[in-house]
């Protein structure tokens, strides 16, 4: 294998599961397409069924004599999506929006090409739909730095808590008889499970003899240590926000579910107020659609911004160059914040692992978070190790990361008979900012899309101390024992020295990539009030990854369930609901 044939093989894959997708034989678990008529009314409409959009969808459509309609521009999820061991096959296919990003700066890097592909789902359940599924909260501080930056206390860790808590159903054995029960709920929506799996605790071992702590669970009292990780699948099949919380109500008569359908414009009356929206249907009519309490805008961390600017609400600047005429002037579309990622790849000898299955994760892998000061409970950087056979790796590699077919072929060479540690060096609190703007008029155009990863040069210098924090591993009993190597990515670094501070700056130009966590272009406070409402306007809310007003330290899709949950409680309180 090389990683020319691991791509033609993702390639040869994606056709093949076209060909099950054509036959229709998984649309009975979701809604059916919602009629509509140009000019007709709901109540709410809501604007994207991703991962947030899907949480407003449910939990307002509960009150039987509201109507909500909820669009979104992407159809049913195909069955891949339900496949956990294959979500890359979702990627660059017609579920994905297939952004790329503007020239950053990294054009020297290892990548198949200088621009980014940046992957978002274009379906029901949205990126719920083909994410790698890992679900971890953040930080309880993340939440406290929310509520100050909202004013507005009751998005503290203890307020928020209690919508985590909601949205869940554990069926953990472990987990449900120990102290971190009190974290879980047994009867929400979403199912969690989790990677118990042989292997997982020889090398937890290995950071517990760095000192670290070990733990079942993340939680407020287990903040920094180590895991195995928990994921958003029933035991052989993902749980998308789809799945969760559209599939059990496709039958309830107050929601309206109108798929492959684009939003192309918010309309507002002349006391700036949204009363409906502008769509573009899948026979490409176009239509009015009316709202007459409230629309709410799920459509992700770059589309939501894209949707409000062509609204005229934006930056001033940027709407009166594209000819756009404004609404409310807000900064939409920048302070976009990612997480940066430096991948390392360990060649270790652990003994045979089990071949692929369709229905169970790829290999096993753990998670931690850890603080370069002991004693502080506020973790720097989160490390997140995937062992597998090394032809999966090779797939991401090529398919996912699309580094060079060099980089990947150099990953792969000396593995024959091997296994493979595939480390994730996660820079979770950067300063870095990016920003999204609009390219044209047209809504069917992608967004000019600027990440920023290491636009402030600190992110550089803190991710070399993150990286020589984590090679302590490699000095371990357990980690000698595997024999573990690590993969010479890189050989353009060497000159340096793998000692040197100046082999893992050149070493990161080559090997990082975003996590694909990207939040905060609508964020709270400087966009939308600590209620989601947009500033300037009435009638209009946001509720995704977009508001966050800072990235989590963790992964984000938690957060955004949590954010559903909490803003559908809001909405109803704020007419008079509950
Ligand atoms: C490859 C990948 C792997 C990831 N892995 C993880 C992980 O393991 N764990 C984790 O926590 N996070 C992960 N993430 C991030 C996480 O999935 C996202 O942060 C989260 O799902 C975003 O939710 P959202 O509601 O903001 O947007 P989305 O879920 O993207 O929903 C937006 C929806 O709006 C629709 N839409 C957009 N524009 C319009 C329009 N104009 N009209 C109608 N509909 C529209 C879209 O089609 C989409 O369905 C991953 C992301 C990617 C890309």
């Amino acid at each position: 294998m090389n990683a020319a044939t691991a791509f033609k093989v993702m390639k040869d894959l994606q056709n093949a599961f076209r060909i099950v997708a054509f036959l229709h034989l998984y649309d009975y678990l979701w809604p059916h397409q919602a009629v509509v008529r140009d000019g007709v009314s709901y109540d709410f409409i809501v604007v994207g069924g991703g991962t947030a959009g899907s949480v407003i969808a449910n939990r307002l459509s509960e009150i039987e004599h509201i109507n909500v309609l909820l669009i979104e521009a992407g159809g049913n999820p195909p069955y891949e999506s339900d496949l956990p061991a294959v979500p890359l096959l979702m990627q660059r296919s017609r579920y994905d929006w297939n952004y790329t990003e503007e020239l950053d700066g990294f054009q020297d890097s290892c990548r198949h090409t200088p621009s980014r592909k940046i992957t978002f789902g274009k379906m029901l359940g949205g990126t719920s739909s083909l994410n790698y599924m890992v679900y971890h909260r953040g930080q309880p501080s993340d939440y406290d730095s929310w509520a100050e930056i909202a004013n507005d206390a009751t998005w503290k860790w203890e307020h928020v808590l209690p919508y985590f808590i909601k949205s869940i159903k554990l069926n953990d054995a472990q987990i449900l008889q120990s102290e971190s029960k009190k974290y879980y709920g047994t009867d929400g929506l979403l199912q969690l499970t989790k990677d118990h799996r042989k292997g997982i605790d020889e090398f937890l071992d290995a950071y517990r003899e760095l000192g670290h702590d070990v733990f079942h669970d993340f939680n407020e009292n287990n903040v920094v240590g180590f895991s195995a990780q928990m994921f958003t699948m029933a035991s052989k099949s993902r749980y998308s926000s789809a799945l969760a919380y559209l599939s059990p109500l496709k039958n309830r008569r107050n929601l309206h579910v109108l798929k492959n359908t684009l939003v192309t414009k918010i309309l507002f009356d002349e006391n700036k107020k949204a009363v409906g929206v502008e769509v573009l249907t899948e026979d490409r009519k176009t239509m009015t659609l009316k709202a007459k309490k409230e629309v709410i805008v799920s459509a992700g961390v770059m589309n939501t911004p894209k949707l409000l600017m062509l609204s005229g609400v934006g930056p001033e600047e940027h709407l009166k160059l594209n000819n756009i005429e404004v609404v409310s002037n807000l900064p939409v579309g920048e302070n976009l914040q990612e997480h940066a990622n430096v991948i390392i790849v360990h060649d270790i000898d652990i003994g045979p692992l089990p071949p692929p299955n369709l229905y169970a994760l790829t290999g096993f892998s753990f998670t931690g978070f850890i603080s370069l000061n002991q004693s502080s409970k506020i973790p720097d950087y989160q490390q997140m190790t995937y062992v597998t056979l090394p032809e999966p790796l090779l797939y991401f590699c090529t398919f996912a990361f699309r580094f060079s077919e060099e980089v990947c072929n150099n990953i792969y060479k000396n593995s024959v008979n091997k296994s493979q540690a595939m480390n994730e060096i996660i820079h979770i609190n950067p300063k870095s900012r990016g920003k999204v703007l609009l390219k044209s008029t047209d809504p069917e155009d992608a967004p000019i899309i600027d990440v920023g990863l290491y636009s402030n040069k600190d992110d550089i210098e803190n991710h070399i101390d993150y990286i020589l924090d984590f090679l302590r591993v490699m000095n371990t009993t357990y980690y000698n024992k595997v024999d573990a190597v690590m993969a010479d990515a890189a050989p353009k670094c060497n000159k340096y020295g793998k000692e040197t501070r100046e082999y893992w700056r050149c070493y990161i130009m080559c090997m990082s990539s975003g996590m694909s966590h990207m939040t905060s272009t609508c964020p709270m406070g400087a966009v939308v009030d600590s209620r989601l409402r947009v500033h300037g306007v009435k009638g209009l809310r946001i509720a995704d990854a977009s508001v966050m007003p800072t990235i989590t330290r963790g992964n984000p899709m938690a957060a955004v369930i949590m954010i559903g949950e909490k803003v559908s409680d809001m909405i109803k309180q704020d007419h008079n609901l509950i």
